[in-house]
């Protein structure tokens, strides 16, 4: 696989914060990458110095091994949060004024089909509803047939219907070969899409992998979880992890028969206990401390 943006040491200063602190990326070609962090981790920062629309303070970046230059605007698609447009341009005049912009547009009804957007292309864009709106926001990224696409948050918002409508998507244009960078909120988001993450925490990266792999390493397989009123002996084995989140006390084990057996042995009520998988949400508690929607 070729490394398609890497980016080594890249740092960014507001003033007395530091919100991005030499951080290393290097991101496949044809893949999806996901950056996820608690607010204020610096990820849209760092996603805008990856975008050449925020000058690093120091790092560099280099795409297809060369230093960002002026057709790197023509190599990129950005799906922004939001667009001002004028308010009289339908669906198809929104996606006519962005392809004017470059010298090689895509056919404009295909990117309107693939982005399901023919049948409202002649309505004025202000009228969409939030999931059609946000298609409109990817069309419009794709509108120069970019090998590098940045989306920031591109379900915020959206309804679990259209949110699961927009990851179908983004599986078809990942399909295409398009390399992914994004930011998310939603581990589930992360989990379907990225084929890598990285953690940022206080403008560092805290840990880097495929979403499976961070899981096992930080992880025994399974969880089992009891309210957190429950008082439990020492725990017989190495192999059981006790910790706390929230309301729950989660028992980290490779073996859930082993643990039941433990707990009905020393009194301890199973009401309430549930067997389940760590995930991302767990993951990033443990390291961060802090919930991904906050
Ligand atoms: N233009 C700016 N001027 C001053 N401070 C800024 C600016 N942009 C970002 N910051 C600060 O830099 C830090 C990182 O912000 P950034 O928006 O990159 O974080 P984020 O991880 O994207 O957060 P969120 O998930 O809330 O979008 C924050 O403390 C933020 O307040």
């Amino acid at each position: 696989m070729n490394t398609l943006i890497h980016a080594q040491a890249l740092s960014k200063r507001y003033g007395e914060k530091l919100a991005v602190d030499h951080i290393d990326l290097a991101i496949e070609q044809g893949s999806c990458f996901g950056l996820l962090g608690p607010n204020g981790a610096g990820k849209s920062t760092t996603l805008e110095m990856l975008e050449g629309i925020t000058p690093p303070d120091s790092g560099t970046i280099l795409f297809n091994g060369q230093p960002l230059s002026r057709s790197y605007q023509h190599a990129i698609g950005i799906q922004f949060q939001s667009t001002a447009l004028p308010d009289y341009l339908s669906v198809r005049d929104c996606l006519k004024l962005f392809a004017s912009f470059y010298p090689k547009p895509v056919p404009l009804e295909p990117l309107l089909e693939q982005c399901q957007l023919t049948e409202v292309a002649d309505q004025l864009h202000f009228h969409l509803s939030g999931g059609q709106r946000q298609r409109l926001l990817l069309a419009m990224s794709l509108v120069n047939d970019p090998q590098l696409l940045f989306l920031d948050e591109p379900t915020t918002g959206l309804d679990p219907n259209a949110r699961q409508a927009f990851w179908a998507l983004l599986q078809k244009v990942k399909a295409q070969g398009k390399t992914i960078l994004m930011t998310t909120h939603y581990m589930e988001e992360a989990e379907q899409l990225c084929d890598r993450i990285a953690i940022m925490d206080r403008g560092q990266i805290i840990a880097e992998q495929s979403p499976m792999t961070l899981i096992e390493d930080h992880f025994f397989p399974h969880l089992v979880s009891l309210p957190s009123d429950r008082r439990l002996p020492d725990p017989p084995a190495a192999e059981i992890r006790v910790h706390r989140q929230g309301p729950q006390l989660l028992l980290e084990c490779r073996d859930t028969d082993g643990v039941l057996k433990w707990l009905s042995g020393a009194g301890v009520s199973l009401q309430g206990l549930n067997i389940r998988q760590p995930n991302l949400e767990d993951l990033f508690l443990k390291l961060t401390g802090s919930t991904l929607q906050s």
